[in-house]
Formats: structure tokens, sequence, C-alpha cells
């Protein structure tokens, strides 16, 4: 690899915007995400979060979507994802060097079929190998996301595990073909908050192992400043800052010290009420008129 093609951001994202009909969901977003960052978005509900991060990965229904944007490439290359509301164009199901994990994964994991068959099945399909090598090296896998009995969990199907293994199998479906960029759209809130630290944990430590970057949509604050190097707020669907994770304190943008302040704290257990994203807007609206 050269000096370029090292130096070079694995994403970059040149005012990308989302329309939903005369809606918009997502309006002049740029950023780049280097090779290994973890970026997180934040911003509250319906700011546009999810619509950026499945415009990225080219999960937009292009009947009722339409994307454009004048830069979205991955590793040098142009992402195909302008989309006309309306017109039948083919969705690319998979892009190479391009992985995501959803909140739910019994959503995204099918339920008729055992948990090896689902993840052989993505291995055969992105490596040249045997169906033994494959049953392998997903048992291999299992193991490396902390799959306590591989063997066991190859052979069961998916309702017949908690929700914090559901989301390990999904991890290592994602990251099987050792991706460059792993999109994570609120891969812990479905989980109780001991498991949703073990599963950041291990995300971390698998990305920053392969050299995997990440793109997580949260609302967690907290798992922004634990998680990640960086992070960008939305508000309304533009992106209103971007920032160190390290350097949250000092956000300078309204909407994020009003973020930062609706985190529950024990120094805020004494307060008979959190800040709301009412309250919050409401005191943007009188900074910004
Ligand atoms: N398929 C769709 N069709 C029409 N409008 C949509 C569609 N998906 C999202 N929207 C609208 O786009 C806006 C942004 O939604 P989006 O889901 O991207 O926000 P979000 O920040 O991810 O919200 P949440 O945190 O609740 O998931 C919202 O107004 C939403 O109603």
């Amino acid at each position: 690899m050269d000096s370029t093609t090292e130096s070079r951001p694995v994403l970059e994202v040149r005012d990308l915007s989302v329309r939903y009909g005369n809606s918009v969901a997502v309006s002049g977003a740029s950023f780049t995400i280097a090779r290994g960052q973890r970026v997180a978005v934040v911003g509250e509900s319906g700011s546009g979060k999810t619509s950026l991060a499945n415009a990225i990965a080219g999960f937009v229904d292009p009947m009722s979507a339409v994307v454009e944007s004048e830069v979205l490439s991955l590793d040098g290359s142009a992402l195909q994802r302008t989309f006309t509301a309306g017109r039948q164009e083919r969705i690319p199901r998979r892009t190479p060097g391009l992985s995501m994990v959803f909140q739910d994964a019994m959503s995204s994991l099918d339920p008729v079929w055992t948990v090896g068959s689902q993840l052989t099945a993505v291995l055969r399909s992105t490596e040249r190998c045997t169906r033994s090598e494959a049953r392998e090296r997903a048992t291999d896998l299992l193991d490396r996301v902390g799959i306590v009995d591989p063997r066991r969990v190859m052979r069961a199907r998916p309702h017949e595990l908690s929700g914090g293994m559901r989301q390990r199998v999904m991890i290592a479906i994602a990251l099987s073909g050792r991706p460059a960029l792993l999109i994570a759209d609120e891969p812990t809130s479905a989980l109780d908050a001991s498991v949703a630290v073990r599963t950041m944990k291990l995300l971390v430590e698998l990305t920053r192992t392969q050299g995997t970057a990440l793109l997580m949509v949260t609302h967690d604050i907290e798992l922004c400043r634990r998680f990640t190097d960086h992070v960008i707020v939305m508000y309304r669907g533009e992106i209103v800052e971007q920032l160190p994770s390290a350097r949250l304190d000092e956000a300078e943008h309204p909407y994020t010290q009003g973020l930062l302040q609706c985190v529950p704290t024990l120094a805020s257990a004494g307060l008979e009420q959190l800040p709301t994203f009412e309250s919050v807007r409401r005191s943007i609206e009188e900074v910004t008129g």
C-alpha cells in the first residue's frame, strides 16, 4: 500500500442529501472517515441519522427516496447511490468492503435457518472455500466474537439465542469479509446496559484488529465518549457539529450542548427533572432566532 492509499479516507461524503417525496431527511452532509477510525452519528429521533447511514450503505428504497451527493466514495471508489424516487433501479445488496449491523439482530437473521448455515452461506459468497472449510471458519468466527460453545450455536436457530448472542452472531457475519467500513445502526440499543458495553468492547476490539473503520448511529452520548474517536451531531437533517469524542464537553453548538445536558448522570440524579429535547430545542430557537 503506498502512502497515498494509506492517507486516503476510507469514506468520503460530500454534500449528500436524502429526500422522501417533499420531505428532506438529510441535507448537505459532508465528512470523511479515516482507516480504522470510529465515528458516531448522534442526534434526536428523526434527525436523519438512519437515512444518512442507509444512503451510504445503499439500503434505501428507490421507490420512495432520492439520494444525491457530490462525492460518495469508499476506499477511493465511487459508490453508486444516486437513486431517483419512483424508478425501479437495482439497489446493490452487498457493497464490497462495506458491512452493516442493525439494532435488531432478530430481524436481520433468518429465523428458519441455523446460525451455522447463515454464517457459512455468507462466507462462501465472499471467499472461495469448500462447505467444510466454511463451517470451520464460521466456528472460529463465533469463537472470536466470544460465543462460549460455538459448535452448539452453529446448530442453533436465532430464537434459541439471547439478544446479546444474536448481536455477536451479526457482528461475526458483518466482519467475516474483513470490510474496510462497518456501519452499525444502534447496535446495542436492544441490549441491557452490561451486555451493551460488552458488545461495544467487542466491536472496538475486532474493528481495531482488522483495521476496519466504524460508523455508528447511536442515541447514547456515553457510548460515543467511551468507544468512538469522533462524533458527528445531526439536527433536523443537517450536520451541525463534528468534533473528537474526547472533546465533547467543548462542543460549541447549542444543540450538542443540549444533548449533553440530556444525559442522565449521577450528578443529575438530584435534579427534579432532566432537560428534554423539547426544552433544548426551545433554548436553541431562543439563541438562533
Ligand atoms: N422510508 C421513509 N419514507 C418517508 N420518510 C422517511 C422514511 N424514512 C425516514 N423518513 C423520515 O426522514 C426523517 C429522518 O428519519 P431517520 O429515521 O433518518 O432519523 P433518525 O435520526 O435515524 O431517527 P431515529 O433515531 O428515530 O431512528 C424523519 O422525518 C422520518 O420520518
